[in-house]
C-alpha cells in the first residue's frame, strides 16, 4: 500500500513538473511571437495598471473600487482579442507556417528559370535606377493583396518585369507579386511596417517590402530608385545585398 502511495505521489510530482513546463513553454512561445511588436508595450502597460490596482484594492479595503475591478475583469478579457487582433492573427499565422506544409513551388528547372529572369531584371533596374518591389509568395496566401492589384497572370520574364517598373508607366507604382511560377499581379499595395528603420534612405517602398514579410512568410526584393541598391526583406527584416547573394537567397526560398 505504501509503495502504491509513493508511486502515486511520484506520478503527481511528474504531472506537476510537466504541467509547469507546458505553461512556461506556452508563455515563452507567446512572448517570442509578440516580441518586437507594439503589443508588448501595451501588454506591459495593462500589466502595470492591473498590479497597481490589485495592490491598492487589497491593502486599502475599497468596496466600490473592488466591485468595479471585479466587474471590469470580464470586460478586459473581451477587449484583449479586439485590441490585439492583428498581433494574434500574425502569431497564429506564424504557428501555421511552421507546420510542415510543403509549398508547391514547381520543378527545379522552372524555379531556376524564374530566379534567372528576376535577377536579370533586378540587375538592369538597379543599373538604371528604376525602383522596383517584387514579392515572392510563400506558404501564406497573398490573395488579399493580389486582388487589390492589377491581375497579370503571366510567366515571369525579365522583359515583363522591367516593363512593369519602367518609370511613369501605368503599373510601375506598388508591388509585383509572384505566386508559384507566375506573375500574379502588379500595382499591389502592401502593408507598411511601423518599425523604426536604421537606414534613413529607406522610405515607403522599403517599409512596404518589410511590412508584407511581417504578416506572411513571403520574400521581397526591392530596387531603390534613389540609389539603385538591391535589398531583400524576409521575416520583418531587410538586408542590402548584391545579385549573387540574391541568387542564393532565392534558391533557398524556392527549395522545398
Ligand atoms: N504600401 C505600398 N505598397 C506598395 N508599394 C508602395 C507602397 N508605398 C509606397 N510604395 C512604392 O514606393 C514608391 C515610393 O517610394 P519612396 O521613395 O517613398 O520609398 P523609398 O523606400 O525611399 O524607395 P526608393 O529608394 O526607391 O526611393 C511608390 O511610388 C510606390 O511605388
Amino acid at each position: 500500500m505504501d509503495t502504491f502511495l509513493l508511486a502515486l505521489t511520484r506520478l503527481q510530482d511528474w504531472r506537476n513538473i510537466i504541467d509547469i513546463a507546458l505553461v512556461s513553454m506556452i508563455f515563452y512561445v507567446v512572448l517570442l511571437l509578440f516580441r518586437g511588436t507594439q503589443a508588448v508595450q501595451l501588454a506591459r502597460g495593462i500589466l502595470v495598471i492591473f498590479v497597481i490596482t490589485l495592490i491598492v484594492s487589497q491593502t486599502v479595503q475599497l468596496t466600490a473600487f473592488n466591485w468595479l475591478l471585479s466587474k471590469s475583469t470580464s470586460l478586459v478579457l473581451v477587449a484583449i482579442p479586439v485590441i490585439f487582433q492583428p498581433e494574434i492573427r500574425r502569431a497564429l499565422e506564424r504557428v501555421g507556417r511552421t507546420a510542415p506544409l510543403l509549398v508547391r513551388r514547381g520543378d527545379n528547372a522552372g524555379t531556376q528559370r524564374v530566379i534567372n529572369e528576376v535577377i536579370k531584371a533586378v540587375e538592369q533596374m538597379s543599373d538604371h535606377r528604376h525602383g522596383a518591389l517584387i514579392v515572392f509568395e510563400g506558404g501564406t496566401g497573398l490573395g488579399e493583396f493580389i486582388d487589390r492589384g492589377v491581375a497579370i497572370d503571366a510567366e515571369v520574364s525579365s522583359e515583363l518585369l522591367t516593363t512593369i517598373f519602367y518609370p511613369n508607366t501605368a503599373l510601375h507604382d506598388g508591388a509585383v507579386i509572384i505566386s508559384g511560377m507566375r506573375i500574379a499581379a502588379a500595382s499591389c499595395v502592401l502593408p507598411l511596417t511601423q518599425r523604426e528603420l536604421s537606414d534613413s534612405q529607406m522610405g515607403t517602398r522599403h517599409r512596404a517590402a518589410i511590412g508584407v514579410t511581417e504578416q506572411a512568410d513571403a520574400l521581397t526584393v526591392v530596387v531603390s530608385e534613389e540609389t539603385g541598391n538591391i535589398s531583400v526583406a524576409r521575416n520583418g527584416r531587410i538586408l542590402r545585398l548584391d545579385s549573387s547573394r540574391l541568387r542564393t537567397l532565392l534558391s533557398d526560398f524556392y527549395r522545398p
